[in-house]
């Protein structure tokens, strides 16, 4: 078996004497697209800084791509990009000299990357001027762009959508996408915008009070969670009573019917003995977004 790319195993960490986390332990491994999920305050942004080695936990362990946080926190770095909420900039530096500054900092050879990611993050025709003066939504995309100047193999994001329009959500959605397909960059974000981050997402560590209460691929925590199917399906077919084929059934308006499922494997008999009868056009999944599984996950956990 391959080591974890980053292992957190029973880790605990108070301020101030108060705890804010409670033994958390997961697993990542080397290329994942990693969401940590959990409510306002619940840790997420503390377990960032802890496995950057910018802060020290009370107990327990870590270890990012072999190193320890605490004694290796430069060397990790060196490896990973972050992008927090203060993105880390100089205000009166224009983009194109922050970048150019970072570039040195991170021992960038290459001169053309800072041109190539002001190229990908749609800040050519802003690159001289200062960074103080950009919109938030610009400031992310410059920080971004600061993260992956040394073409890091780990990247740490917190909340990396806040902010941005929803041009600019797409075109960092789709470069984590890339770099993380292209590159094998492992990604690990947190996000409050679950319908976002559930279409870059492969696995998920959802937290509650300083706590990890599940982790897993999304199809995991599904197989566990989900306890039923909601079907919508448009068909011309008129159910007789609130039952059909041994499900419950109920009109959701004109030829929309939705069904009670105990698993997707009842969906090809369900429709197929429907379209024996009359017309189906659509048949849709209703309670399966990210968002469902998120409350339907912490209603278990209350
Ligand atoms: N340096 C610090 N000193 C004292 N308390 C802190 C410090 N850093 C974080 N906390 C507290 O720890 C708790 C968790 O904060 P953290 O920022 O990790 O939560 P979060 O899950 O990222 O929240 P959000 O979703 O709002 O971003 C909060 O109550 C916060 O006030």
């Amino acid at each position: 078996m391959t080591a974890a790319f980053i292992q957190v195993d029973d880790v605990h960490k108070s301020f101030d004497g108060r705890p804010v986390l409670n033994g958390m332990s997961f697993t990542v491994e080397e290329g994942a697209i990693v969401g940590l999920l959990g409510p306002n305050g619940c840790g997420k942004t503390t377990m960032i800084r802890l496995l950057n080695g910018v802060i020290e936990q009370n107990s327990g362990s870590m270890s990012v791509a072999g190193m320890n946080p605490l004694a290796d926190g430069d060397d990790i770095r060196r490896i990973s990009g972050i992008v927090t909420e203060g993105a880390g900039l100089y205000h009166d530096m224009s983009a194109v000299d922050n970048l150019k500054f970072f570039s040195k900092l991170y021992q960038v050879k290459d001169k053309s990357r800072v041109r190539e990611l002001l190229e990908l993050f749609d800040l050519t025709e802003h690159a001289n001027k200062p960074a103080g003066t950009f919109s938030t939504g610009m400031k992310k995309r410059l920080a971004l762009a600061k993260a992956l100047l040394h073409k890091p193999k780990l990247l740490f994001l917190d909340e990396p959508t806040n902010g941005l329009d929803p041009e600019g959500i797409r075109l960092v959605m789709k470069s984590l996408l890339e770099l993380n397909e292209r590159d094998g960059t492992t990604i690990f974000l947190c996000s409050h915008v679950l319908h976002q981050i559930e279409t870059v997402c492969s696995t998920y560590i959802f937290m509650d009070k300083g706590r990890t209460i599940v982790t897993g691929t999304r199809s995991m925590i599904e197989n566990r969670y989900m306890k039923s199917v909601e079907l919508v399906v448009e068909t011309g077919m008129l159910p007789a009573g609130d039952r059909y084929a041994g499900y419950p059934v109920r009109k959701e308006g004109l030829n929309r019917l939705r069904f009670s499922l105990p698993g997707k494997d009842a969906i090809p008999a369900l429709l197929r003995q429907i379209l024996a009868d009359n017309w189906v056009h659509s048949a849709e999944i209703v309670n399966r977004d990210l968002e469902s599984l998120y409350f339907e996950v912490r209603k278990e956990h209350a």
